[in-house]
């Protein structure tokens, strides 16, 4: 490689450039103001008026990638097809619009797209230039480099020679149209690592290096011409993350691998920007070390620094402007590669290309200069032995050379394939070989690329028909635009095909009246051989019709079914041809032999009768037994010459035959491979359809239920609707019989829905109150508990109303087996706990003491009613006590004597004793009976 001389390129220095990016929504919620703004070329701040940077070009807000493109990309496209190598990039911190600029989405092209577009336009404008095209697709992640277009290329190292640095083992793939490239950018994006952070949700986490290698040589060249070589980088940096960005994890870890490369750059540049500096950082990092080459001078750079103008950001975007300040002092030195060596892959290519086509003709010429063909008759007996002896030979000779024809020219037709010509003012005079006029040519995709106003780059799915070397995209139109190239070649071929099978009819014909001439004698010996060749020469007319009508068929080709059919067609001629042959060369086999066996019993009879063969003794000499055997010998010999003289003709006829059938052969294997490809895309497509489908469905069902709902709410509002102009008219229903009618449903769903509700405020009323009913039990039990609390008070009271009874009297009761003795028990036997009560029975009631003590107990009782400590229970115990006029005791629910007081939970007594004994409830109040009995001794 050296420097162009001829002319002058003179210093450059790095195109920077700043991109501003409208403010995102986030932002604009946020309540950001806008703290930079564009002034023509220069970024001023809003709050420091003496900040304000001066830029190459500064793009606002409204301005379009296309913009960008054309004002700041473009001349380094045109420049790396000129040879001069050319970097692009990105900078700017996370969610700064980087990847929205080099790559962009379906609407708006970003800058490496609108350049691929760009190259092979540049291409078709070139017409005196061939050009190769490769690209390679590289990741930086992590400070590892992924071939982003061979997932199986991890972790590639970074070599250097006398070129500059480079990645070994990287894959690069030779391109031949836009979407070709498109469609490898859309597979490598695939496999790029993405993840999000707080400001963007599809953060690039890695820097993605998109390689063009541009390869131009004249067409018309000799071998020792130049060949220009050139790399067009076009990077996409990951952005540079402040604090402000949440991140955890492996995030912070790709996070700070990312802020270390760009720090990397940062100084590599600031080093470059002083002009003198000594050492250059550039093995600090992946990014920079494989930008040496770029940054170090060789070739053109375009810096595109895109900024967001939100206030949040302010700092941020100030760095990124002092970035791009720095790097707009680097002068780099742009002049275009040329290169001879073995680096040139289309010098490779074309010097395999000449190679290959001498073997050819060489091949060719082999064929067409068989010895057989000798004119020497006058020794036919050796003629026979070379006939016999080299029959074989020749006939595995001639399948050798068959292949290794058939493979040459599909390796011919393969390379010249790879290699791009403009379609526009084609030099077929300078380059007559049919091959040369094959080459792959994208004009016309290139054509309907450009029709498109903008780059769809979502539509180039990464799949090609690489057998054919043509491209089979997923997108309908485009396949169908590839299809069509295809079918303008199969065209061609199958008009040389109608050539060649004209060119085999024409012999035929010529053989045809030969044979007719010398039939006229003996018409029985050449009937068959007539018949035959009558017979191929309707077949080829009938080849040739079908290969017309194919043409037709193929110019008026629209759909794949009438691919299929005609392929098929094809294949079933291919197969009756290949039949026919077979048999055409059994049939001259058992004719040769016959032949052969007549000359040689002529020539033994011949040589045993002395007759000397010659032309000029052949028709005096001979003596047959008869005149009619001679006739027949000098016939036959007449025969054998012709057919010797004709031997080379016919040969050269199948030959022809053997190729164009090998020809149609490998053409329509190479259609099939391409069919195949194209069915299993297509089954892909289909796969993905039914994805699609499925994904379809579920958002319906969705959206059916969203739906419903807000047709619900849409009855619920008419209904409020409805009631409100109701009341409004004070009542009085205020809608036409038809609004009413239309209203109906929505009423009755409205009164559903009311029902519904009251359902469910029941349900809780109801819950509410079984809720409060436990909380009343609750209390309920407390309650009990306290009454008990307060009954076993009332028995302790008792107690010592029976002790104070009993210390008040100090003569104890000396007469009468009275049983004074009553037994207070729990009304629960298992309890059974007693106690020492007072002796209150009738016999003692009846004794004056006892009435005494009745009566003190009575005064005991005035004394706790006045002062305030009486009670119900007291009350009755008294009523009790003071009815001594029948001195029994009576139930005063059930009017029954009474043995025993029961106290009742609603604090009655009951005197009932069968009450007492078998009621579990009050008689009085109902409730549950769990309280002392208080037994009467009998
Ligand atoms: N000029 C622009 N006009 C409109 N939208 C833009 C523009 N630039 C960026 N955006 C939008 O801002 C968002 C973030 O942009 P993008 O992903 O390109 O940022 P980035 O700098 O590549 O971020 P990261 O470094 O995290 O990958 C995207 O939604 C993008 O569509």
């Amino acid at each position: 490689m050296h420097s162009d001389e001829s002319v002058d390129y003179g210093k450059e220095n790095i195109s920077v450039t700043v991109r501003f990016r409208p403010m995102s929504e986030r932002e604009i919620h946020r309540g950001d103001n806008a703290a930079w703004y564009v002034d023509g070329d220069i970024v001023r701040s809003e709050f420091n008026p003496s900040v304000a940077y001066t830029f190459d070009k500064v793009f606002g807000a409204s301005a379009t990638t296309r913009n960008v493109y054309d004002t700041v990309a473009r001349n380094v496209v045109r420049g790396a097809m000129e040879g001069i190598n050319g970097t692009v990039f990105a900078y700017g911190v996370t969610s700064s619009g980087k990847t929205h600029t080099m790559h962009g989405d379906q609407n708006y092209p970003g800058v490496i797209p609108q350049a691929i577009k760009d190259v092979f336009s540049i291409i078709q404008e070139t017409p005196d230039r061939e050009f190769l095209l490769r690209v390679s697709y590289l990741e930086i992640y992590n400070e590892v480099i992924n071939d982003l277009l061979d997932p199986a290329g991890q972790n590639l190292r970074i070599r250097e020679d006398a070129q500059g640095t480079y990645v070994e083992g990287v894959k690069e793939e030779v391109v031949l149209s836009p979407s070709h490239a498109l469609s490898l950018i859309a597979a490598g994006e695939e496999h790029r690592h993405v993840g999000s952070n707080n400001f963007n949700l599809f953060s690039s986490r890695s820097h993605t290096i998109f390689t063009l290698t541009i390869e131009s040589s004249l067409r018309a060249q000799g071998p020792d011409d130049e060949v220009t070589l050139s790399q067009l980088n076009l990077i996409d940096l990951a952005g540079s993350e402040s604090s402000k960005t949440e991140t955890t994890g492996l995030r912070r870890k790709e996070g700070s691998y990312i802020n270390k490369s760009l720090l990397t750059l940062g100084t590599v540049i600031a080093k470059l920007s002083e002009g003198k500096a000594s050492h250059i950082p550039y093995r600090d990092s992946k990014l920079t070390r494989l930008l040496q080459s770029s940054l170090s001078g060789n070739g053109r750079i375009t810096l595109i620094c895109t900024i967001t103008p939100a206030s949040s950001n302010m700092e941020e975007t100030h760095n990124t402007l002092k970035f791009a300040q720095r790097a707009k002092r680097i002068e780099i030195y742009a002049a275009p590669n040329r290169i001879m060596d073995e680096r040139s892959l289309i010098k490779k290519y074309q010097k395999e290309i000449t190679k290959l086509k001498q073997e050819l003709l060489l091949i060719k010429r082999g064929m067409t200069e068989r010895p057989y063909a000798t004119t020497n008759q006058e020794d036919l007996l050796t003629l026979r032995q070379q006939l016999e002896a080299g029959q074989l030979k020749m006939q595995s000779r001639l399948e050798e050379e068959e292949q290794a024809k058939a493979a040459l020219m599909g390796r011919i037709h393969k390379l010249t394939k790879l290699i791009l010509v403009s379609t526009k003012n084609n030099l077929s005079g300078s380059f007559p070989d049919a091959a040369h006029n094959r080459r792959h040519s994208f004009a016309e995709s290139e054509e309907r690329y450009d029709e498109q106003s903008d780059l769809d780059t979502s539509s180039f799915p990464p799949d090609r028909c690489t057998d054919s070397c043509s491209i089979d995209l997923g997108n309908g139109q485009e396949h169908f635009n590839i299809c069509l190239q295809d079918i303008a070649d199969q065209i061609d071929l199958t008009r040389e095909q109608v050539k060649m099978l004209a060119g085999e009819i024409a012999l035929r014909s010529s053989s045809l009246k030969r044979l007719s001439e010398q039939a006229a004698n003996h018409p029985d010996d050449f009937q068959v051989q007539i018949g035959k060749l009558r017979d191929d020469i309707e077949d080829k007319k009938s080849q040739m019709q079908l290969l017309e009508q194919r043409i037709t068929e193929l110019g008026e080709r629209s759909s794949y079914p009438e691919m299929s059919q005609a392929i098929e067609k094809l294949t079933s001629q291919l197969n009756e041809k290949a039949f026919e042959l077979e048999i055409r060369t059994a049939d001259n086999r058992v004719l040769e032999e016959q032949l052969q066996s007549k000359v040689t019993f002529w020539f033994l009879k011949a040589s045993h009768q002395k007759i000397v063969l010659g032309p000029q003794t052949t028709n005096c000499l001979i003596e047959a037994n008869d005149a009619g055997e001679r006739l027949c010998a000098e016939k036959a010999i007449k025969t054998v010459v012709s057919h010797q003289e004709n031997y080379p003709k016919k040969k050269e006829t199948e030959d022809a035959e053997i190729e164009v059938v090998s020809q149609e052969r490998s053409r329509l294997s190479e259609e099939n491979n391409c069919l195949q490809m194209k069915n299993v895309k297509l089954e892909e497509e289909a796969c993905y359809a039914r994805d699609l489908a499925a994904a379809a469905a579920t958002e319906i069902k969705d959206l059916t239920e969203q739906i419903k709902k807000l047709v619900f709410q849409n009855t619920r509002l008419s209904n409020e609707a409805l009631s409100i102009t109701c009341q409004g008219k004070t009542g009085r229903i205020s809608v036409s019989s038809v609004d009413r009618r239309l209203m109906i449903p929505y009423a009755v769903q409205a009164l559903k829905e009311e029902l519904r509700s009251k359902r469910e405020k029941q349900a809780y009323l109801e819950q509410t109150v079984s809720e409060k009913q436990a909380l009343e039990k609750e209390l309920k039990r407390k309650l009990d508990e306290s009454k008990q609390r307060e009954a076993d008070l009332e028995n302790d009271l008792a107690s010592m109303w029976v002790l104070l009874a009993k210390m008040k009297t100090n003569d104890p009761p000396t007469s009468g087996p009275v049983q004074d003795v009553v037994e207070i028990t729990e009304c629960r036997p298992e309890r059974n706990v007693s106690t020492a009560v007072a002796p209150i029975s009738p016999q003692s009631v009846e004794s004056a003491a006892n009435i005494q003590k009745i009566k003190e107990q009575h005064q005991e009782l005035e004394r706790l009613r006045t002062s305030g400590s009486e009670d119900k229970e007291t009350d009755d115990l008294k009523a009790l006590l003071y009815d001594e006029d029948k001195h029994a005791h009576v139930c005063k629910v059930c009017f029954e004597a009474a043995t025993a007081a029961v106290l009742l939970p609603c604090r009655h007594f009951c005197l009932c004793q069968p009450c007492a004994v078998a009621c579990t409830e009050c008689p009085l109040c109902r409730s549950s009976i769990s309280d002392r009995i208080v037994t009467f001794a009998s």
